[in-house]
């Protein structure tokens, strides 16, 4: 059962910027900007949000890759444990997602974290969603890998979704 933040926290535009502030040295950038590109489709392709890209500037998904502290008050953790976090709409930090670069993430193979994977489950958090209790959500609170080619939303990520856009 999906679950949303307190007070209904939604962005109340449809058009949203995005920006990939840095990168990891796990992946190329054309296999980031894709990751990132496909995560976002995931919620665009069952809402009427959609995504562009800004280069420079504040955006409203402010996207990076940090370790350990790096200014929000919540620390990464080094390898494993904590993989990503992001924050529920808002101006400044709402909506933004950072990724612990401890972590060796992937285009699409299993031999360590893919970014798709991840970064779908953050944007979740990023457009109002918070965690759900169904092992097979995304918004699930555990990874599991699943093929990106075949990956599709489960039923209570699009009802969760839809309940707000
Ligand atoms: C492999 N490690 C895990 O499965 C860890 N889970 C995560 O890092 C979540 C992100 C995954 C689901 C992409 C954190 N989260 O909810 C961010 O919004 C632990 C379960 C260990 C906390
Ligand atoms: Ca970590
Ligand atoms: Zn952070
Ligand atoms: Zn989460």
């Amino acid at each position: 059962r999906f679950s949303t933040f307190g007070g209904d926290l939604k962005w109340d535009k449809k058009s949203l910027t995005y920006r990939i502030e840095n990168y990891t040295p796990d992946m190329s950038a054309a296999e980031v900007d894709d990751s990132i590109a496909r995560a976002l489709q995931v919620w665009a392709r069952v809402t009427p949000l959609r995504f562009s890209r800004i280069y420079s500037g504040t955006a409203d998904i402010m996207i990076s890759f940090n370790r350990r502290a790096h200014r929000d008050g919540y620390p990464f953790d080094g390898p494993d444990g904590t993989l990503a976090h992001a924050f529920a709409p808002a101006p400044g930090l709402g909506g933004d997602a950072h990724f612990d670069d401890d972590e060796t993430f992937t285009f699409r193979s299993n031999s360590g974290y893919v970014l798709f994977m991840v970064a779908a489950h953050e944007f979740g958090h990023s457009l109002g969603l918070s965690h759900s209790d169904d092992p097979g959500a995304l918004m699930y609170p555990v990874y599991s890998y699943r093929n990106p080619d075949t990956f599709t939303l489960h039923r209570d990520d699009i009802n969760g979704i839809q309940s707000l856009y």
